[in-house]
């Protein structure tokens, strides 16, 4: 554990410095690990924990998923099963399910969650909004979650680059005594860069707010409400798209990413930093309604609920990738793939 400063308020936090990789591997080197689901996070956390010397198989239903698997390197009947019989053969059970899916298989999953073995989750979801999953597991079982802060595909990438994602840790049941260590020495093994302390109620509410809010829904909301007012007073498409996302994505969020938001606005205009510094509070004051409303949605269990209701329907992948296309086909998405492509390292 080493104590660090975050703006003031001091937490712990844990890095390969404090747990290092050969510990982890004997705090688990009797286990073998099931990474039950193979789609974004299951091919990040199976591959990183099999380079970093852990015994793993993963469980998945057939179909592409499971093509992928044995693309990856995984083998039927040694080290790639069906979900039933990974989650036999485990000992660390990894729900890497969609968390809809994680509803349908609980009962099947349930019957092979013998005494002394973990339930690890990546999410908060399942066991959080347990009046509604339904999952409420054995009293004998560690019951643990290391939540990676970005895509299962981020957390791949980085590790093969010598990077590491960050992630969250909790434990929610220790039947054990070892639950801690055992889901610290997981955090390692995933290849996580560091890991700050959190519990399941806590990751469940930020994590749905962050993706609905800053990460994903208001950015998208924000950059298609100022595209939309350019194009409706005259811009272009590439002077809207240009001045909306590409010069954010290239020039200044890798500034504010590497320094902080004051170096981004050091390195602009002082016209653009005075009308900055005082816009942004007028935008603060519009968007924290709206931020009040998803968070009061999202800790009542409403978000889960829509989230379960939708992803639970036998079509639910068609309606996603429709509603992905429709805006893959917007005009601002697709003057991006032309200014994409004028990029110089494109041509
Ligand atoms: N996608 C990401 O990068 C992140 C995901 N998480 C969490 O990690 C967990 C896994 O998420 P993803 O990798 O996005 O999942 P996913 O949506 O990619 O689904 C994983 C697999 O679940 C299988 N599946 C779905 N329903 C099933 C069913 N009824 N029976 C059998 N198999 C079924 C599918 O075949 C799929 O390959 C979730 O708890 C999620 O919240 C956490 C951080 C980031
Ligand atoms: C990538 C991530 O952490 C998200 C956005 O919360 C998710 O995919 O659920
Ligand atoms: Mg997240
Ligand atoms: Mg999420």
């Amino acid at each position: 554990m080493a104590e660090m400063n975050f703006g003031g308020v001091v937490e712990n936090v844990v890095t390969s410095k404090e747990f290092t990789l050969d510990k982890a591997r004997e705090v688990l080197k009797n286990e073998t690990i099931a990474v039950i689901g193979y789609g974004i996070q299951g091919p990040g956390q199976a591959g990183n924990l099999r380079d970093n010397g852990f015994n793993v198989i993963v469980g998945q239903r057939e179909g592409r998923s499971y093509e992928k698997a044995k693309a990856d390197g995984w083998v039927p009947g040694k080290t790639l099963f069906s979900v039933e019989e990974a989650v036999e053969k485990g000992t660390v059970i990894c729900m890497l399910l969609s968390d809809a899916g994680q509803i349908a298989v609980w009962p099947t999953i349930k019957k092979h969650l013998t005494a002394g073995k973990t339930l690890y989750y990546s999410h908060g979801f399942a066991i959080n909004w347990q009046d509604r999953t339904g999952v409420v597991p054995p009293k004998d079982i560690d019951v643990i979650m290391v939540a990676p802060k970005g895509s299962g595909t981020s957390l791949r990438t980085m590790f093969l680059e010598g990077r590491g994602l960050n992630c969250s840790y909790a434990v929610y049941q220790d039947a054990s005594g070892k639950a801690k260590e055992k889901t610290l020495a997981m955090g390692i093994g995933i290849g996580s860069g560091y890991l700050f302390e959190t519990t399941f109620q806590r990751e469940a509410t930020s994590d749905l707010t962050g993706e609905r809010g800053a990460l994903m829904g208001a950015i998208e909301g924000l950059l298609e409400a100022q595209y939309n007012v350019l194009r409706e007073h005259g811009h272009t498409p590439s002077e809207a798209f240009n001045e909306t996302v590409e010069e954010l994505t290239q020039s200044l969020m890798p500034l504010f990413g590497e320094k902080g938001m004051d170096w981004m606005y050091a390195n602009c205009s002082t016209t653009a930093q005075r009308g900055a510094l005082d816009w942004a509070p007028r935008f603060r004051e519009a968007i924290t309604p709206v931020m009040e409303w998803l968070y009061l949605s999202v800790k009542t269990g409403e978000e889960a609920q829509i989230s379960i209701d939708s992803n639970s329907k036998p079509d639910y992948r068609e309606k996603l990738n429709a509603e992905l296309k429709a805006m893959h086909d917007m005009e601002m998405w697709r003057a991006g793939e032309t200014v994409r492509k004028l990029r110089p390292e494109n041509n």
